[in-house]
């Protein structure tokens, strides 16, 4: 087998050796004094032939020129990296060491005294907004609903604020969902995935060795081959991965774990697609062949815990080979499998699938669930000393609570929450409320038990996304959902406004939408601007599409039986915030889970573009369809 080892004599770029000696005659070639180059060759062969006591032995000796190559020592750093995998040192193509996701990199400042500011301090940072505190100074004061405001920066800004502006900003207008997600194919920004694998940057070495060992293969000569000589058939180890370490071991494993899985187009390379499931790069079908001679059960020992979760449909569609009746079963039973493990990752009571649903391939495939927002390019959450809790001791005070808003024109604060059914659950007057809610946050002295934190817990209830017939996927829960109930948070990559239009551009007009604007409060007065490092100033919007939790699967309805409403806990941040759905009625176990996707809606608002999605909710009053714009479908 041949691999690299390093020459790092005058930078040069590494060399190959052969492996086939053992590593530990390398160290001794590094170690060996000068002087021993002028041994004569019986000397060496006789050391060979009688090494003395104590000294290890040789198992084989180098050519001299390796000899030279091998025993500089490593001064100078090629400018590769390197990574040990394998025990030897593999170079690794050059990368900025940087992910894409923000997720990654971005490092979120906290401001190092966890203190709630002084009531004199909060009025002037909660009128800037922004991924800086410089930013966030140069922007107007934020022209935001009164009655939404927390009462602490509400009396402050009362005075200031623009009437006309409030009046128009009527928040049923938004969220609304917005847009539509992109084609795998057409990434905004390369996810972190792609980007760190480099795989343009292929090295030599991993070039060559798939060039001579072109293992896994259909061809008819390998199969008779194979039933030629069955007792010297070897599963080949895979090829070096040209990417990381990580890849690497994630390979070694998935081996003898994945089942057989024989994509249809092979030659297609997705960059994103994890290489472990690929026949090209590991001996799935040979493993197949061996089993079919009898050498060892078919079915493979599943370690569930190891199974590494493609995240792209293993061909271009999702589909599996036509003409293999059975491999199209284990293919289904497989994707299954995974689906239901990628359910179980997701955080609280159980998500789970219908049983009476069997196409769960793209889903199972080609979507991850997540438990929170995935930031991605350009996308920063403000400064943590922007952010402020309330003073109310252990237990917060409904009537002086600092988190709380103040109604318009009023002193009196909005408390969101009650105490009902033994549940604590939205207050039926908050329900046709327009206002955000403000939940207690870490930074409050309150219990966690307080009354003013709900959403922040999470979801209680169970859920299961099911196929509705006509709109692709929906949710349901087993469990009765009582009335102002929380059911759970939209959640999903959260892009720029820029990365959402251009995704939009990207994908096909016949596709749903999955995109959902944070547009809660008016952009600021350079909206499209982008800041120097990098984020926008726009709003952000939450795309479900790729990554999402279950309630990416709540679809419109006319008369919906929820309502999303936006809550923070993180008073000072604007453009990031939740989306949280209630229970506007008590909903009966099994019932389709709906919201309005277009709470704004007014009858003259109806379109007459022929291209506007229809919508199926059945509803007697169904307003026809479920955006007044184009390029939405329900073709899912
Ligand atoms: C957020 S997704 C909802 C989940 C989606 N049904 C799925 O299978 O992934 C939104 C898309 O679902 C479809 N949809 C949702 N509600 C609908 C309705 N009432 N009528 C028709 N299509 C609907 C539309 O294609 C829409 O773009």
């Amino acid at each position: 087998m041949m691999a690299p080892v390093t020459s790092w004599k005058n930078g040069k770029l590494p060399q190959f050796v052969d492996l086939t000696q053992d590593s530990d005659d390398q160290m001794d070639d590094d170690d060996e004094d000068p002087a021993d180059k002028a041994e004569s060759v019986e000397t060496l062969l006789a050391k060979f032939i009688k090494p003395k006591a104590g000294e290890s032995r040789p198992l084989k000796r180098k050519s001299p020129a390796d000899e030279v190559e091998i025993r500089d020592p490593p001064r100078a750093t090629p400018a590769v990296n390197h990574q040990t995998v394998f025990g030897s040192e593999t170079p690794l193509p050059q990368t900025n060491g940087s992910s894409n996701t923000v997720e990654n990199n971005v490092s979120i400042v906290v401001s190092s005294p966890k203190r709630p500011l002084a009531a004199s301090e909060k009025p002037v940072k909660r009128e800037s907004t922004g991924p800086t505190p410089k930013a966030y100074a140069t922007i107007a004061p934020t022209p935001r609903p009164i009655a939404s405001l927390p009462s602490k920066i509400s009396s402050s800004l009362h005075s200031s604020v623009n009437s006309s502006k409030v009046s128009s900003r009527s928040s049923s207008e938004r969220p609304t969902f917005v847009a539509k997600f992109p084609r795998p194919s057409t990434s905004v920004e390369p996810s972190s995935a792609s980007s760190s694998r480099g795989n343009s940057e292929k090295p030599a070495f991993m070039a060559r060795k798939e060039t001579l060992t072109p293992r896994h293969t259909r061809s008819p000569s390998v199969v008779t081959a194979l039933q030629r000589t069955p007792k010297v058939m070897v599963v080949v180890p895979p090829p070096p991965s040209p990417h990381t370490s990580e890849t690497r071991s994630l390979s070694k494993r998935k081996i003898n774990r994945l089942p057989s899985a024989s994509p249809e187009s092979e030659e297609e390379s997705d960059p994103d697609e994890p290489k472990g499931i690929k026949p090209k790069y590991y001996p799935i079908e040979m493993y197949d062949l061996q089993a079919d001679m009898g050498r060892y059960p078919k079915a493979r020992s599943t370690n569930s815990d190891l199974i590494v979760l493609p995240t792209r449909p293993a061909s271009g569609n999702g589909s599996v080979n036509k003409g293999h009746a059975k491999s199209r079963q284990s293919q289904k039973l497989y994707l299954r499998e995974l689906l239901e493990k990628k359910l179980r990752m997701i955080q609280g009571p159980p998500v789970t699938m219908a049983r009476d649903w069997d196409g769960t391939g793209n889903l199972a495939s080609g979507f991850e669930f997540i438990n929170t927002y995935k930031l991605q390019q350009g996308v920063t959450r403000a400064d943590e000393g922007f952010n402020y809790g309330c003073n109310c001791g252990l237990h917060c005070d409904p009537s002086r609570c600092e988190c709380l808003s103040k109604e318009e024109d009023s002193e009196e604060l909005i408390v969101a929450y009650e105490h009902r059914n033994g549940k604590l659950l939205l207050k039926e007057s908050f329900m046709n409320r327009k206002a955000m809610i403000y939940e207690c946050s870490h930074l409050c002295q309150c219990l966690p038990s307080c009354w003013n934190r709900l959403v922040q817990h999470g979801r209680k209830i169970r859920l299961e996304i099911f196929h509705t017939g006509n709109r692709g996927f929906g949710l349901r829960s087993p469990d009765f959902v009582h009335k102002g109930e929380f059911i759970d948070t939209y959640l999903g990559e959260v892009i720029t406004c820029a990365a959402a239009e251009l995704r939009e551009d990207a994908t096909p007009s016949h596709s749903p939408s999955y995109l959902f604007s944070l547009d809660w409060f008016p952009p600021s007065s350079d909206d499209d601007s982008d800041q120097e490092d990098g984020s926008s100033s726009s709003h952000y919007v939450v795309d479900g599409k790729n990554f999402g939790g279950p309630s990416r699967f709540m679809n419109h309805s006319c008369n919906p039986n929820c309502k999303m409403i936006p809550v923070s806990t993180h008073h000072g941040d604007q453009k990031i915030y939740d989306l949280a759905f209630f229970a506007r009625r008590d909903i009966p176990p099994g019932v389709e889970l709906t919201f309005d996707y277009n709470p704004g809606w007014s009858p003259e608002m109806n379109s007459d573009d022929p291209n506007a999605v229809k919508c199926l909710c059945g509803e007697a009053k169904c307003r026809g369809q479920l955006w007044p714009n184009q390029r939405k479908s329900t073709n899912v």
